[in-house]
């Protein structure tokens, strides 16, 4: 069966510079892949190379069997690939309101509210008088509700307060459910593991670890991210 996102021996980086080298991975509906490293590994090279945002120097990327390598970022987006970067993922000068209500949602933002209740009561101020903390909560919740059949998303367990970690594990969990395919890039081990059915680890570029989560000890992800 073909997996809902496929990375095919992706090699990629910035101008001259290849960060990326030979990375494949894949992704089902329902799975949320797990992609750790250390910091510099090229985590987020590959959300963008994904995204759309940054093109490879060799390699693919395959939506249901079909390649959007050569697509902007925009149109990968059109296919529902949804994308939640790790810096500057709201708009400041819009408020939480706007910030909640541009793109297609698939469900009612209320939903969140109860999960997330900071937001409800800052809906009419801007994004960009919140803590970090907040507009990254706000950020996740506006990717969430965005009708996409997969979501990247960027560390966005930084600067936010555990409770609310805990929060954002089970709205991926039911989005995994729900049938979306997840690429989670995360530094915080116990939300990925919380969370991941499948691991991919990255060190300068290369994968090192490619393995169902279930056969992976959290002693082998520490080593990576020690090596
Ligand atoms: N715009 C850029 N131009 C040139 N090199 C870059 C650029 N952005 C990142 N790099 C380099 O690419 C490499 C991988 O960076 P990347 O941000 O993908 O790593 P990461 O694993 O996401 O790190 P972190 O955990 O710190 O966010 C690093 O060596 C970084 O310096």
């Amino acid at each position: 069966m073909t997996a809902l996102l496929e990375i095919d021996t992706l090699t990629g980086g910035y101008r001259d510079t290849k960060v990326l080298f030979d990375v494949s991975a894949h992704i089902e509906a329902g799975s949320v892949l797990g992609v750790f490293g250390r910091n510099g590994v090229g985590k987020t090279t590959l959300a963008r190379l994904v995204q759309g945002g940054l093109h490879p120097v060799h390699g693919d990327i395959r939506l249901n069997g079909r390649s959007v390598g050569d697509l902007p970022a925009h149109a990968r987006r059109g296919q529902g690939i949804g994308y939640m970067p790790q810096t500057s993922m709201v708009f400041d000068d819009l408020t939480v309101r706007e910030n909640l209500t541009l793109g297609n949602a698939r469900e009612e933002t209320e939903t969140y509210f109860d999960r997330f209740p900071r937001l409800a009561e800052r809906l009419d101020q801007p994004a960009g008088t919140m803590s970090g903390g907040e507009r990254k909560i706000l950020a996740f919740v506006r990717t969430m509700i965005e009708d996409t059949q997969v979501i990247i998303l960027d560390e966005p367990s930084e600067g936010v307060q555990p409770e609310n970690i805990d929060h954002m594990a089970e709205c991926l969990k039911e989005r995994a459910l729900a049938g979306a395919g997840i690429l989670l890039c995360e530094q915080n081990l116990s939300f990925l593991t919380g969370v991941s059915n499948w691991f991919l680890g990255l060190d300068a570029g290369r994968v090192v670890l490619n393995k169902l989560a279930s056969e992976v000890p959290t002693s082998e992800l520490r080593s990576i991210l020690s090596l």
